[in-house]
C-alpha cells in the first residue's frame, strides 16, 4: 500500500482559495498512491483562531466538493485532513474528512481533543463524540487530530473497533516538535500500528509549524520522516505487518483493565 502524506505549507499571506486550488492540484497529482493524506485546518490554519468563524464551511462546501473531485480524478482514498465546519445549528467543529477513490464520502471525524486549554480551539469549537475507523481493501483506518496524540485512550478505542493504520492530520508547532516524534512513536508501538502524521509546514498567524510529517510501523522504526518545508512524503507501507507484529510480540493480549482479574496463583 502506498501512501503520499502532503505536508502543505500554510501561511498568512496566501488566500484561502489560492491554497484550495494548490492543493486539489497536488492531490489530482498523486494517481500511484493508494491513500493521500492531508494536514489540520490547511484552508485556515490551526493556528488563525481569528478565522475559524470567518472561513468556516458546511460539511459539504467548497474545500469537500474540491478534496471529493480530487480524490476521484487521481482514484486514491483522501484523508482530506480536517475544515473548519460550521453545522446547520451554526456551532464549529474541526472535522477531518475520508473520502473513497470514487469520491464518495467515507467518514467525516469531529476532533475530540480541542486545543488551547481556556482559549482559541477549546472555546471556539464544538467537541466531537464518536471514535471514526474507515475500512480500506488494505487495513482499516483510525482517524484523529493533532492535540488527539496527547491522549492514548484515543488511540486504544480506535484499536479497539478494528484499527491497523492511525492516521492523524495535525497542525504541530516546531516549539513541540520533540513531542510530536516522540508520541507518533509511542502511539505505534503500545498499539502495534502504522501511525501516519501529516502536519503543516510555514508559519501563520505567528506561530511557527514544525512540518517532519512522519511515519512509523508497528514496531516503532521511522519508514519516512519530512523536512521543515513543503513536502510530499511518499511510503510503501505493508500491511500485513500489524497482525505479524501483534502475533509475534502479542502485547495488546496481555491488556488487564477493564477484564476480569487474573485468576490467584
Ligand atoms: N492544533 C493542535 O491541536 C495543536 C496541538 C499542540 O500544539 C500540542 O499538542 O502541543
Amino acid at each position: 500500500m502506498r501512501a503520499s502524506l502532503i505536508q502543505i505549507d500554510v501561511n498568512d499571506d496566501e488566500s484561502v482559495e489560492s491554497r484550495r486550488q494548490r492543493v486539489t492540484a497536488l492531490v489530482r497529482e498523486q494517481t500511484d498512491a493508494d491513500l493521500v493524506v492531508l494536514p489540520e485546518l490547511w484552508t485556515t490554519g490551526a493556528f488563525a483562531y481569528e478565522r475559524f468563524a470567518t472561513e468556516a464551511e458546511p460539511l459539504e462546501g467548497s474545500t469537500y466538493e474540491a478534496m471529493a473531485k480530487a480524490a476521484s480524478d487521481a482514484g486514491v482514498w483522501l484523508h482530506a485532513g480536517s475544515i473548519p465546519e460550521r453545522d446547520p445549528e451554526g456551532s464549529l467543529y474541526n472535522t477531518a474528512l475520508v473520502f473513497s477513490p470514487s469520491g464518495e464520502l467515507a467518514a467525516a471525524y469531529r476532533k475530540i481533543h480541542r486545543f488551547g486549554f481556556d482559549q482559541g480551539e477549546a472555546v471556539l469549537m464544538g467537541a466531537g463524540r464518536e471514535l471514526v475507523t474507515v475500512r480500506l481493501p488494505e487495513t482499516t483506518l483510525g482517524v484523529a487530530t493533532c492535540y488527539d496524540l496527547r491522549f492514548p485512550e484515543l488511540f486504544r478505542g480506535l484499536v479497539d473497533a478494528g484499527a491497523e493504520t492511525l492516521v492523524l492530520s495535525a497542525g504541530w508547532p516546531e516549539r513541540r516538535r520533540a513531542h510530536w516524534t516522540l508520541l507518533a512513536q509511542a502511539r505505534a508501538v503500545e498499539n502495534q500500528a502504522f501511525v501516519l502524521a501529516c502536519g503543516t509546514a510555514g508559519t501563520h498567524a505567528g506561530v511557527p509549524q514544525a512540518g517532519h510529517s512522519i511515519v512509523v510501523d508497528p514496531w516503532g522504526e521511522v519508514l519516512a520522516e519530512a523536512g521543515a518545508d513543503e513536502e510530499i512524503l511518499t511510503v510503501d507501507l505493508d500491511p500485513a505487518k500489524v497482525a505479524a507484529t501483534r502475533e509475534q510480540f502479542p502485547a495488546l493480549k496481555d491488556r488487564l483493565l477493564g477484564l476480569d482479574p487474573p485468576p490467584h496463583r
